[in-house]
């Protein structure tokens, strides 16, 4: 919540709107094991993606390294810091913030020699929300650049297809239609 007003503040929008529509909201927690895998570029770990959340929260649990994030067209590995979470923008606070925020794609592969294993905890709105531009930022001059849709319409989409970059945020996009 701390976290949320700082960008409620940020976004210069009432806290109140940014916390009442993210308060009581969805926690799920994913927690992958990456076998070690002596030649790492022949494979894939988890494919390129950004997350269907407000916020994610990961731990990196046994300090191996693994997790890249994409920036203009590359990839840079995340260095681990001792007892430091990672926190990624979700696509649903990129809609929230009507492209203020940008969810960041990343992608994790195994290690060459070590198991590795990660915890996400992923942050979303209520079953009951909607997924769409926050109405205080919208006006004729920023007109919304997300469609609006129900938060279960919305998880069942995005599970229905395959994880593959920034596609689907691209797809809820109004100038993409
Ligand atoms: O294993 C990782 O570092 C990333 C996991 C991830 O991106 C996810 O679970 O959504
Ligand atoms: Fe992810």
């Amino acid at each position: 919540m701390k976290l949320l007003s700082l960008m409620a503040k940020a976004l210069e929008i009432d806290e109140k709107e940014m916390i009442e529509y993210f308060e009581d909201g969805m926690q799920s927690l994913r927690m992958t094991c990456y076998p070690p895998c002596p030649q790492p570029e022949l494979v894939t770990g988890i494919t390129p993606h950004s997350d269907p959340t407000i916020l994610t929260f990961l731990l990196q649990l046994n300090g191996v390294d693994g997790l890249h994030i994409s920036k203009d067209g590359c990839w840079f590995p995340v260095t681990i810091l001792p007892d430091a979470l990672v926190v990624n923008v979700g696509d649903i606070l990129e809609i929230f913030s009507n492209g203020v925020y940008r969810s960041i794609e990343h992608r994790a592969i195994p290690n060459a020699e070590k198991e590795r294993i990660s915890i996400a905890f992923f942050i979303k709105p209520k079953r009951e929300a909607y997924v769409g531009p926050s109405p205080s930022l919208i006006n004729p001059q920023n007109p919304p650049l997300y469609k609006r849709v129900g938060m279960e319409q919305y998880v069942k989409d995005f599970f229905s297809r395959k994880l593959n970059g920034k596609t689907y945020l691209q797809h809820m996009r109004i100038s993409d239609e």
